[in-house]
């Protein structure tokens, strides 16, 4: 049966882009204009997966989608997209020979962010408006041609909302990637990639620390992992939303769930008063080319 799969919409963000390059022709696609309504149709049984942005690196993660799954709808993370993103900077075709004289400039806010420098050169002072994504902002500026507002996003949104690139690549730095999760309530993927080949394999848990704040309590749970030889890629601190100061953390590991190594962390972290939450075991998957290029 044809799966559906969910994305942060509309057509053209780089989470469409994501989902095409990782499950091609083949599936319906179902676009959701923001990431909560993503997550909660894959837990409601509306899609088969959904696919949204989890971190950029010149921005760091997306934190609602951490906290939305943290907090709102446990589901796991069956496979990861890394992709190359370029922006561009575009506005309604009429406003193509004075783009200059922009007021307002309109994006998600890591498109924003992952351009500050580009802005604040060459639009000092002038409002950012944030959008649900790059593909919303487009479809804004093309709904409103009375308005003085460019758009950040890639070309493909360029292409689907009519819109025209006065400024290509505008973010700050080269290397410009961003990670996108796969969603689904039961732990694995059973999907095969048609384009794709996996890269590697990974383990995300979730570990938040004893109550009672033991000095060391951190270090105690980095070196489970440590003298396991278990490799971190990331670890990253979280409000809990409980009080200020409480905190719990996002850890991934370089290997899949084993059967020894990673419930033995877990077992001495638990040991340690941790509480330590499976949110995904899944093969990592990246795209070469840009996405959003058209090519
Ligand atoms: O807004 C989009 O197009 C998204 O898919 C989220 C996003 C925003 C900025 C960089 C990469 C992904």
């Amino acid at each position: 049966m044809t799966k559906r799969i969910g994305f942060l919409g509309p057509r053209a963000t780089f989470t469409h882009l994501a989902v095409q390059s990782f499950f091609g022709n083949e599936v319906e696609e179902v676009s959701y204009s923001t990431i909560p309504q993503c997550i909660d149709a894959v837990a409601e049984g509306k899609i088969d997966f959904a696919v949204v942005p989890t971190e950029n690196a010149l921005e760091g993660s997306v934190n609602l989608t951490f906290d939305y799954l943290i907090h709102e709808q446990p589901l796991y993370i069956v496979g990861e997209i890394v992709a190359p993103i370029e922006q561009h900077f575009m506005v309604h075709p009429s406003r193509k020979n004075d783009w200059e004289k922009i007021t307002r400039v309109y994006s998600h806010p890591h498109a924003i962010a992952q351009c500050h420098k580009f802005l604040h050169q060459n639009f000092k002072g002038i409002p950012y408006d944030t959008a649900t994504s790059t593909g919303a902002a487009a479809r804004h500026v093309s709904q409103h041609p009375d308005e003085a507002v460019a758009a950040i996003a890639n070309e493909l949104a360029a292409k689907e909302y009519g819109l025209e690139i006065v400024k290509e690549n505008i973010h700050d730095y080269h290397y410009n990637h961003t990670r996108f999760a796969i969603l689904h309530p039961s732990r694995k993927l059973e999907y095969t990639s048609p384009h794709l080949t996996p890269e590697k394999e990974k383990t995300t848990l979730m570990i938040t620390l004893p109550a009672d704040d033991q000095s060391g309590a951190l270090h105690q749970v980095l070196s489970a992992f440590t003298w396991r030889k278990l490799n971190l890629s990331k670890i990253e601190s979280r409000p809990m939303k409980t009080g200020l100061g409480n905190y719990f953390f996002i850890i991934d590991i370089d290997m899949q769930l084993d059967d020894v190594l990673i419930p033995g962390a877990k077992a001495e972290l638990e040991a340690l008063g941790c509480s330590v939450k499976l949110l995904g075991s899944y093969e990592a998957y990246s795209i070469k080319k840009n996405i959003g290029n058209g090519v």
